[in-house]
């Protein structure tokens, strides 16, 4: 099977192209190729798929091609992965899948609209975060206060007074699973000035990452909440780089770099 490798400021994908839906993508076959002694090692799995051969998404097919096919690493599918749809747009332009500078991908939380910027950065139109009011996280014994955002999937992003990266994100911080039944990407950022924060993530399904999209678009929003805003330009700052959110009235948009660094033949069965 052939395989790729990206990321998207170090959110890092294993990629595998399956444009004659012929591949499995089994929970067990995604967390070995996500081990990163054993496998590949990598954030989650991103299978580039038909949208119109893909019953799940089938009536996506007007407006995107392919699909993609979001895992993370335990295996487990989610609705939306920010950085992977941009990693995802990189491949099909690197691939000739797509040749014009905009187009759509179709994804469970519904079809994203991709843009390449002139430095070759890509944007992704992430949809109208949707606020659903505020719950509580744990690290480390300590209860931080937040806000619940669903960005297709569910963000808890909550400001801490303190640098994050003291905070100790190896084991699966706590929260509400009455309010999130599903699990929770739960975000700790530090807001540093009007329009820039300091973030690191716990995702559901991969554990603690160097980056998330869709969690970069929720810390942007909790932390305009914080001084009654809706709107505005943020830079969202994670540990593997840097992230450009815009909110505006109506969408929502995340800009940044988004590399293919590796090709091979996978050789692991599951
Ligand atoms: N890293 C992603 C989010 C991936 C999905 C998430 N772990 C979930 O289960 O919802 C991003 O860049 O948005």
């Amino acid at each position: 099977m052939r395989f790729l490798k990206g990321h998207g400021t170090e959110n890092d994908f294993v990629i595998l192209p399956d444009p004659d839906g012929e591949v499995d993508v089994s929970a067990a076959l995604v967390a070995k190729i996500c081990d990163r002694r054993a496998g590949i090692g990598a954030d989650g799995v991103l299978r580039v798929a038909r949208t119109k051969q893909s019953p799940e998404v089938a009536e996506q097919a007007s407006a995107a091609e392919w699909f993609m096919d979001y895992r993370n690493s335990d295996g487990s599918m989610a609705e939306m992965c920010g950085n992977g749809v941009r990693v995802f747009a990189r491949y099909l332009l690197d691939a000739g899948l797509e040749d014009s500078s905009e187009f759509g991908v179709a994804t469970r939380g519904g079809v994203r609209r991709i843009r390449v910027e002139p430095n070759g950065d890509i944007t992704a139109d992430m949809g109208r975060p949707v606020v659903h009011g505020e719950s509580v996280a744990s690290v480390g014994g300590q209860e931080y206060p937040g806000l619940h955002v669903n960005m297709g999937n569910p963000h808890l992003a909550c400001a801490i007074g303190d640098p994050v990266v003291q905070l100790d994100l190896d084991h699966q911080p706590g929260f509400d699973p009455a309010v999130f039944p599903t699990g929770v990407n739960i975000e700790l950022f530090n807001p540093v000035g009007t329009s820039r924060a300091v973030m690191r993530v716990h995702e559901r399904g991969s554990g603690e990452t160097r980056s998330c999209g869709t969690g970069a678009v929720a810390t942007a929003v909790a932390a305009a909440h914080l001084s009654g805003d809706t709107t505005g330009t943020w830079t969202i700052e994670v540990m593997g780089g840097t992230l450009t959110v815009i909110l505006d009235e109506d969408t929502s948009y995340l800009s940044g770099p988004a590399a293919i660094v590796a090709r091979g033949e996978l050789m692991l069965a599951e």
